[in-house]
C-alpha cells in the first residue's frame, strides 16, 4: 500500500518531450527508447520506480536559479532578489510511462561566500543544470567553471548536463540571437543540452523540467536493464544505427554507457 498521494495530473509524462535546439541536445530522438517503453509496459523497471534522482542547479548569483525552481514547483515568481544561503531543495514527483519517478532539485547559492557550503551538496547528482542569464555574457562565460566544480564531486559518465539561459523575457530577439550562438557552442563543448526560458512568463519552464525528468528516467531504466542483463534481439543494432545521438561518438568510448 502506497502512503503517497497520487502523482499530480500535470506531472504525468507519456511522450518524450523534445529538445529545445537540435544543435545542442543530449539526443534528438522523437520517442523514448523502444526497450524502455517495453520494460515500462511489462513492469520490468526494477528499482527505478522507487528511486529519487538528484538534480543540482548551479550558476552565478542572481541568474535566476531559485526563480526557475519556484516557477516549476510552485508556479510562483518573486521579482525581489533574495539570495539563497547555502542550499535549498524541492521534491517533484512524476509519472513517466506509468512508472513513478521523483526528482530532488537542489537549488544552490551562487554567491561566492556561500559556495563552499553549497558545493558539499554536489555529490551523487544524476543531472547538473548550469544556469546563466541570457542578458549577462559574464554569467555565460562562468558556466564552464561551475561545471568543473560540480564534476569534481560526480562521475562524468553518469551525469546529464543542461545549460539553461534564463530571463529570456527581457532580451530583445537580436540580443538573444547573439548570445544563443555562444551558448550553443559552449553546450556542444561541454556536451550539454541547451535551453532558454523565462521564469517570469513561464515560457519553456515546464517543457524543460519534463525533458530533464524524462531523460533521467530513460537513463535509469536503461541502466537497470543493462544491470539485469535483459537484452532483446535487435537492440544492439538499433543503438548502433541511430544517427540521432549528437554526442554518441564521445559517449561510445565510455564504459558502462547506456545512452
Ligand atoms: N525578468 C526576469 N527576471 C528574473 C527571471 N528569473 C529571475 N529573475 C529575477 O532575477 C533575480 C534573481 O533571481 P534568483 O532566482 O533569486 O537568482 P539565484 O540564481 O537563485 O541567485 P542566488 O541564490 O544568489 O544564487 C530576482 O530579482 C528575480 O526576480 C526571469 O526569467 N525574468
Ligand atoms: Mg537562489
Amino acid at each position: 500500500m502506497s502512503v503517497l498521494p497520487p502523482v499530480r495530473k500535470d506531472r504525468i509524462i507519456a511522450e518524450l518531450p523534445q529538445c529545445f535546439s537540435t544543435d545542442a541536445a543530449l539526443h534528438t530522438k522523437t520517442d523514448f527508447a523502444k526497450k524502455v517503453r517495453t520494460a515500462c509496459q511489462e513492469q520490468r523497471t526494477g528499482t527505478v520506480g522507487f528511486k529519487i534522482s538528484k538534480v543540482i542547479v548551479v550558476g552565478d548569483l542572481a541568474v535566476g536559479k531559485t526563480c526557475l525552481i519556484n516557477r516549476f514547483c510552485k508556479d510562483a515568481f518573486d521579482k525581489n532578489y533574495k539570495a539563497t544561503i547555502g542550499v535549498d531543495f524541492e521534491m517533484e514527483r512524476f509519472e513517466v510511462l506509468g512508472v513513478p519517478f521523483s526528482l530532488q532539485l537542489w537549488d544552490t547559492a551562487g554567491q561566492e561566500r556561500f559556495k563552499c557550503i553549497a558545493s558539499t551538496y554536489y555529490r551523487g547528482a544524476q543531472t547538473v543544470i548550469i544556469v546563466f542569464d541570457v542578458n549577462d555574457v559574464a554569467s555565460l562565460s562562468h558556466t564552464k567553471q561551475w561545471l568543473e566544480d560540480a564534476m569534481k564531486e560526480n562521475d562524468p559518465t553518469n551525469v546529464q548536463i543542461f545549460l539553461v539561459g534564463t530571463k529570456k523575457d527581457i532580451s530583445s530577439p537580436a540580443q538573444y540571437a547573439l548570445i544563443e550562438k555562444d551558448a550553443i557552442q559552449i553546450s556542444q563543448e561541454i556536451k550539454a543540452e541547451y535551453w532558454a526560458l523565462s521564469s517570469l512568463t513561464g515560457e519553456n519552464v515546464k517543457e524543460f523540467f519534463f525533458r530533464v525528468a524524462s531523460l533521467a528516467f530513460e537513463a535509469n531504466v536503461l541502466a537497470e536493464l543493462e544491470k539485469s542483463g535483459t537484452r532483446q534481439i535487435g537492440d544492439v543494432i538499433r543503438i548502433n544505427s541511430n544517427s540521432n545521438n549528437l554526442y554518441a561518438a564521445s559517449k561510445k568510448k565510455q564504459p558502462n554507457c547506456c545512452q
